[in-house]
């Protein structure tokens, strides 16, 4: 039975800049079920990391706003608790790991240090138990020579060993949820493998649901149950991994899926880039935010954002071609069958 640990609802995200109001998350809405991975894909500035850094309250305070919505975690909105109560939340219920690991760790303070902070903080463990909780987590990801690691600096690290470290800290208090966001894009290409299966498996053994944020659809495909495509701060299409992959329904999963090396070299057909780039955020127009780019764009498309169609439980799309309204003729062929 799945259940549900996180929703969002109708999240907007503003930032205030020199060249007036930025909403560069427009209408986000999510569920996450506990001990499942949810992806978050989508091209560079379409709001991915601004959506994570909004759950855990994290968004620069000087310029930031969440201007609607909610984010309910186990039934309480996090944007309406304190800020002591967000900081109990932030590390011992919800993690959050970045792509690099250096955002997280004090290069001046012993590894071993750094992770029993947050079991002294959160868990009110004794100095000699959080030691040893510590130890116990470098061993779980995989650091040889754990007991000497623990007096170690982040310097005396490898970056493939510092982004264990860092999903050590992040669950040493067992939390609930664990953020990643692009957690392996700065590692190669091995090592990348070896992070993602460590997540995978500590996933398993701790029940934690993941948020994963990636450009890759090939870690997407080993990672994820469900998926969400974001474009220009927002949700186009989300669904489970085969709903997304086998029968995906926007033109822009269509685009990513087609663009993707992996998926494309087995069919042997040519990789084909989405031609253009996203819009500006700031001079979006009244239509669908992907009607200049898009391949099958009608006349509606430009004028009106499409509504959501939900094509079954898990499946929704932000698209015209899908609408009730829009006549099945137009739809054309290859939506909804490309890897079938
Ligand atoms: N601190 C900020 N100040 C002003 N605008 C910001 C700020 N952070 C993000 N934005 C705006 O939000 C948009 C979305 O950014 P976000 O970092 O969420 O993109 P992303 O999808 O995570 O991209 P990437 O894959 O490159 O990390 C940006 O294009 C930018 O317009």
């Amino acid at each position: 039975m799945t259940e549900e640990i996180l929703a969002v609802t109708d999240l907007h995200v503003s930032f205030k800049t020199q060249a007036g109001m930025v909403t560069a998350v427009r209408g986000v809405n999510f569920n996450l079920n506990k001990g499942e991975t949810l992806a978050i894909v989508g091209e560079s500035g379409s709001g991915k990391s601004v959506t994570a850094k909004a759950i855990m309250r994290l968004l620069p305070k000087h310029n930031a706003q969440i201007s609607q919505g909610g984010i309910l975690y186990e039934g309480q909105d996090l944007l309406n608790l304190s800020v002591n109560d967000m900081q109990k939340v932030r590390g011992s219920e919800i993690a959050m790991v970045f792509q690099d690991p250096m955002t997280s760790l004090n290069p001046t303070m012993r590894i071993g240090k750094q992770i029993m902070e947050g079991l002294l903080k959160h868990q009110k463990l004794s100095k000699t138990v959080a030691k040893e909780k510590a130890l116990q987590m470098l061993e779980l990801v995989g650091i040889p020579n754990a007991k000497e690691r623990l007096e170690a600096y982040p310097h005396q690290f490898s970056g493939g060993m510092r982004q264990r470290v860092v999903i050590a800290m992040a669950l040493a208090c067992n939390p609930h949820i664990l953020i990643a966001d692009e957690p392996t894009t700065a590692l190669d290409v091995t090592i990348q493998a070896q992070i993602l299966q460590l997540m995978k498996d500590l996933q398993e053994k701790m029940d934690t649901a993941i948020i994963l944020i990636t450009h890759d659809l090939g870690v997407v495909a080993n990672m994820a149950d469900h998926v969400a495509v974001m474009y220009a701060g927002e949700i186009v299409e989300q669904g489970t991994l085969d709903e997304i992959f086998y029968q995906p329904q926007h033109p822009y999963t269509l685009g990513l899926l087609r663009s993707m090396p992996n998926l494309s070299a087995s069919r042997s057909e040519p990789l084909i880039p989405i031609p253009g780039s996203p819009p500006d955020v700031m001079t979006l127009g009244t239509g669908c935010p992907f009607a200049a780019r898009c391949p099958h764009t009608m006349k509606v498309c430009h004028d009106f954002l499409p509504k959501y169609t939900h094509l079954s439980d898990s499946h929704t799309v932000m698209c015209w071609l899908q609408d009730e309204r829009t006549p099945s003729a137009q739809i054309p062929e290859e939506v909804g069958s490309v890897y079938e």
